[in-house]
């Protein structure tokens, strides 16, 4: 077995299963303690929330509480293993929403026979949630999934692999292009993949200035183009009039790759055809499109990134989910809109910017970082994300009238620890 193989499977086992466990709020010491938490005291909030619903909020943990559900058709880059399989991610997922936002989760994995069966489950247990992250649905069912959910919840239900991955991968796509020297606008951009992450990738790029015609997406049957009759309709509104049909015809010129599909199906030859200073966010996890070290072995004009936290230019969603759902809990939005993603992914760009203060260099064992190819995106283990991403997501929601409460006392954050301070 590899060392990393080896450590990963006694770090979930060891010294006890799992990643994540409940932990108590209040005190439970006394005789008095339990009959406060529990009977008789716990019939006062029974009672409250009974007669008003929203008092859910003051009395229980729902309102920083999110649902992180899979059911396990598309782990990573990994396919479709089953909803138990995808146990280890949404635990994985829940470890992050805690460290980094003060999020707690519950992950739940729904063995569901159809898409009609998964949408009708978690809605009848979404009153438990402040919020529901979906993760590692595969498309299409994963769009109506969405849609359905979004429509019957009164809660934010945001598709992760779609929204998290699309504001984080604009935000270093920016970046990206500015170093290059080269405009959204004009980018001719390659997108290998044409599922959840890449339609939603694709459509929040076209919104923010690319031109759909520029736009070469791809899937197992190569390039999606005006005159193939098998696309789904999520597809079909990026299918270009073209006589390109493989990867390697798109590749032919192209400023821009986007990789959101599986392992290794970049290769060398494929990238010299690239233009000058190109891009390349080879994203599929567990193993990128290409890997860093033949992609700067092949040309030293790229500028690369992954989704993988072992290589600079980490563009993972990892940078979105935590910061996005605190700040859309912190203001009780009923919703995530596009204005609140948008701000998030221009926080994150924004950031990017700014002087690297020392912790964060040395929690990445480096001596310094700055903006430029090597580093285009913020890590995740910078502090100022909760400070800065919470808080435009907080304000964008505010803005376009989807927050229930006021810009939060406590805003913006300085840190984690900063969540429940008064
Ligand atoms: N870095 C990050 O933050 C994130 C990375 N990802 C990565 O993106 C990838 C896709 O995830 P997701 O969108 O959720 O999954 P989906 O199952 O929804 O989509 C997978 C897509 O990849 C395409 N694909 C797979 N193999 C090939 C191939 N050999 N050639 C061309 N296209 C191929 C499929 O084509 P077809 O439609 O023909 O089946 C499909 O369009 C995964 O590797 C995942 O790890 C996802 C989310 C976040
Ligand atoms: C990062 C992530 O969500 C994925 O690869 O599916
Ligand atoms: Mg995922």
């Amino acid at each position: 077995m590899s060392d990393l193989k080896t450590a990963a499977l006694e770090y979930h086992a060891q010294p006890r299963p799992g990643k994540l466990s409940v932990e108590l709020t209040k005190p439970t010491a006394t005789a008095r303690d339990l009959s406060l938490a529990y009977s008789p005291g716990v019939a006062e909030p029974v009672r409250e929330i009974g007669r008003d619903p929203e008092l859910a909020y003051r009395y229980t943990g729902k309102g920083n509480l999110v649902a992180v559900i899979s059911d396990g058709t598309a782990i990573l880059g990994l396919g479709n293993l089953g909803p138990l399989a995808s146990k280890p991610v949404m635990e994985g997922k829940g470890v992050l929403f805690k460290r980094f936002a003060g999020v707690d989760v519950f992950d739940i994995e729904v063995d569901a026979e159809s898409p009609q069966a998964f949408i009708d489950t978690v809605k009848r247990i979404s009153i438990t949630f402040g919020g529901i992250n979906l993760e590692d649905i595969k498309a299409p069912e994963c769009f109506e999934i969405e849609r359905a959910l979004i429509e019957q919840c009164d809660i934010p239900v945001f598709h992760d692999d779609q929204h998290g991955t699309a504001i984080v991968t604009a935000a270093g796509m920016l970046n990206a292009l500015e170093i290059a020297g080269k405009r959204l606008e004009d980018a001719k951009i390659v997108c290998l993949g044409a599922g959840a992450a890449a339609i939603s990738c694709m459509r929040l790029l076209a919104s923010m200035g690319a031109k759909v015609e520029n736009i070469y997406m791809i899937d197992r049957q190569g390039v999606v183009h005006s005159g193939r009759s098998d696309l789904n309709q999520y597809k079909a509104a990026f299918a270009t009039e073209t006589s390109k049909r493989t990867l390697d015809d798109a590749l032919e010129g192209a400023d821009v790759f986007v990789g959101l599909s599986g392992p290794n199906l970049l290769s060398a030859e494929g990238l010299k055809r690239m233009a000058a200073n190109p891009i390349v966010f080879a994203c599929s996890n567990p193993d990128p499109e290409i890997t860093p070290e033949l992609a700067h072995a092949t040309r030293d004009d790229v500028i690369m990134a992954t989704g993988r936290s072992d290589y600079p230019n980490q563009v993972n969603n990892v940078l979105g989910f935590p910061f996005i759902f605190r700040g859309a809990l912190d203001v009780r939005a009923r919703v995530i809109n596009e204005e609140m993603k948008i701000a998030a992914a221009l926080a994150l760009r924004d950031l990017a910017k700014l002087p690297v203060p020392k912790e964060v260099c040395a929690a990445y064992n480096v001596d310094s970082l700055s903006f430029g190819r090597e580093y285009i995106i913020p890590k995740p283990m910078d502090a100022r994300l909760i400070t800065l991403v919470s808080d435009a997501v907080a304000k964008a929601a505010i803005e376009t009238g989807v927050a229930t409460l006021p810009y939060p006392a406590n805003y913006p954050l300085k840190s984690v620890d900063d969540v429940f301070a008064k």
